[in-house]
């Protein structure tokens, strides 16, 4: 098996703000399974697909997609702090590649990465340095947005590339389902705000990332009591989702509107194109067969939270 499909959920709020114990083992199930699964893949290589919260990416200049050569993880919200290993050859090789398949990637020499990479290098590897990782930022916060076909196309082109290499490549989603954390949008932000999107806030002093890391956790304390605090999560449209990624039906998505996905599921869901990418570049190895899904909406932790494993056959 030369490819391993693994998607899942992020949130910077696990331990901040937990749900009942009952469903925090129901999901450590589920990451101890996909651990286990991915120990017995023995990756040789990662390809993972993330978003960003204004963390490393603004819109001084705000790629759709961007490879890294580089990358350093800031450990917002207490989450892994340091350097990635990051393959710089590989990575740049694989940007040429999607280049030349006619999809236009941005490369970083430099990447900064929060919690959307972290998270699922400490979940699934145990931390950020345990194997190579190509890491691939898509833009799912900072309208104009790619599209659901250009995600795909994107993914396609990695996954033919990483195909010719001839190792075992574990292929990572992060973000997603429905959700709508409060992120600041560049239209209704103060000017405070605006010049940290702007890019400023590539260094937030500590005391400002203390206030940003409160203040999320107060918005989900506040959505676990009333659900109309935030965009309400949408498990229907979850279900929906997860059930075309499985399928590997992926050009269906080609036509979904961004702004439906919006009013529908939250601003934030636009983090699923992690997901898309990710099928799209396994697909690129031959069909695959789902292994096992999880899904549970979770308020505490701003997200419906999922999880999909697929193998190659
Ligand atoms: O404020 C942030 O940086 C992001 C918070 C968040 C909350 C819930 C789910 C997610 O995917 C997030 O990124
Ligand atoms: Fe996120």
């Amino acid at each position: 098996m030369k490819a391993l499909l693994q998607c899942l959920s992020h949130t910077p709020l696990v331990g901040h703000v937990d749900p009942e114990q009952y469903i925090l083992e129901e999901v450590n199930n589920v990451i101890d399974e996909a651990r286990k699964r991915i120990e017995t893949f023995d990756p040789e290589l990662v390809l993972l697909f993330s978003p960003d919260h204004y963390n490393g990416f603004f819109y001084d200049i705000m790629p759709s997609f961007c490879i890294g050569t580089h990358a350093r993880a800031i450990g917002d919200f207490g989450t892994a702090a340091g350097e990635l290993t990051v393959p710089a050859e590989l990575s740049e090789q694989a940007a040429q590649h999607v280049m030349n398949a006619g999809v236009d990637v941005a490369l970083s020499h430099r990447m900064q990465v929060d919690h959307g990479f972290a998270q699922p290098l400490e979940f699934l590897l145990g931390g950020l340095d345990k194997l190579p990782v190509i890491p691939v930022f898509i833009n799912s916060v900072a309208v104009p947005l790619p599209s659901f076909q250009r995600a795909r196309l994107l993914g396609d082109a990695l996954g033919q590339y990483l195909a010719s290499l001839n190792k075992r490549v574990l292929i990572i989603g992060s973000g997603g389902l429905s959700h709508q954390p409060p992120i600041p949008e560049l239209p209704t932000a103060n000017e405070h705000i605006k010049d940290r999107l702007l890019g400023s806030g590539r260094d937030l002093p500590a005391e400002e990332r203390k206030a940003r890391t409160n203040r999320v956790i107060d918005a989900a304390r506040k959505f676990v009591d009333d659900q109309n605090t935030l965009r309400p999560l949408n498990a229907e449209w979850d279900q929906w989702f997860l059930e075309v990624i499985a399928s590997g039906n992926l050009a269906e998505l080609d036509q979904v509107n961004n702004q439906d996905v919006s009013d529908q599921a939250g601003k934030s869901t636009h983090e699923v194109k992690t997901w898309v990418a990710a099928a799209a570049a396994m697909a690129a190895f031959g069909q695959y067969t789902e292994q096992a899904r999880y899904y549970r909406p979770i308020p505490e932790w701003i997200a419906g939270y999922g999880a999909l494993t697929a193998a190659q056959g």
